[in-house]
């Protein structure tokens, strides 16, 4: 069984003037599967990530995660149904400022009144494993960026999810950051078998999906896979994303 299956999602936005965001929009993710979906700006991709994350509705199509979709669900449910089987990670971490690392790891499982000694275990396997086992402690404005995006990585990992979101996580990163918190994803991918599903304008965070699809003004424009050398991966995104006119802010090969 899939892990997503989308189906023809469309998305139109209605104002004055509508906005056709997603074009009968089609792809499914295996279970395990680290998928990334890159796209000039104003494409879809915000759109389409928000509909799988049952933040917005679809105008047409559907979504299923791990067998339901969450959008026939009443409020209640999909609210459940996004904590106990999403995780998100966000640009801008969206830490709580007011509790340490250790308490924002382990607040899905707060939430589920897991008991303490199992959510500091769980959180203590989770930090040694992304290297922020050192930070527990401090409080998100003691840290890096990048140790902040590990500890957002740790948050969503926690419970286990189906699937993780993850919405340009390098976006606020430098180049040394950006490479930890990709390598971060990597290993929860492979140890943990996480499904990652990550929307980037960055050729090299997206060098390490397994597959990264493109859109062009809502639709699905072309996918590719990566096989064993991420090098060469990496020059494939980019030889996309100038075929498809995308900025190229992130394209500097010297990061390799
Ligand atoms: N809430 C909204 N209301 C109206 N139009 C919207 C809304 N959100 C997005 N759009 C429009 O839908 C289209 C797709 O936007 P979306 O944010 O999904 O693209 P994107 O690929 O994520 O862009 P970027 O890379 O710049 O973040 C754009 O034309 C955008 O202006």
């Amino acid at each position: 069984m899939p892990i997503l299956q989308v189906r023809e999602i469309s998305k139109i936005y209605e104002g004055k003037i509508s906005t056709k965001a997603l074009d009968h929009v089609s792809f499914r993710m295996e279970e395990g599967e680290f998928v990334g979906i890159m796209g000039p700006s104003g494409s879809g991709k915000t759109s389409l990530l928000n509909v799988i994350a049952t933040i917005d509705e679809p105008t047409s199509g559907t979504v299923c995660i791990a067998g339901q979709n969450p959008h026939e669900l009443d409020q209640e449910r999909m609210a459940l149904f996004r904590r106990r089987r999403l995780g998100f990670i966000f640009q801008h971490f969206n830490l709580l400022d007011t509790l340490t690392v250790e308490e924002n790891i382990v607040l899905p499982l707060t939430l589920e009144g897991t008991p303490m000694q199992e959510m500091k275990r769980n959180a203590a396997d989770l930090a040694e494993r992304l290297g922020i086992a050192g930070v527990l402690d401090k409080f998100p404005h003691e840290i890096s960026g990048g140790q902040m995006q590990r500890t957002a990585i740790a948050r969503a990992m926690i419970h286990h999810p189906s699937l993780l979101l993850a919405d340009e996580p390098t976006g606020n990163l430098d180049s040394k950051s950006s490479r930890d918190v990709m390598e971060a994803f990597a290993m929860v991918n492979e140890a943990k078998r996480a499904a990652i599903l990550m929307v980037t304008h960055d050729a090299f965070a997206a060098s390490f999906c397994h597959r990264v699809i493109f859109i062009k003004d809502g639709s699905m424009y072309n996918e590719i896979y990566r096989g064993d050398n991420r090098q060469a991966f990496f020059q494939k995104i980019i030889d996309m994303m100038s075929l498809l006119g995308g900025d190229t802010d992130h394209l500097s090969s010297a990061r390799l």
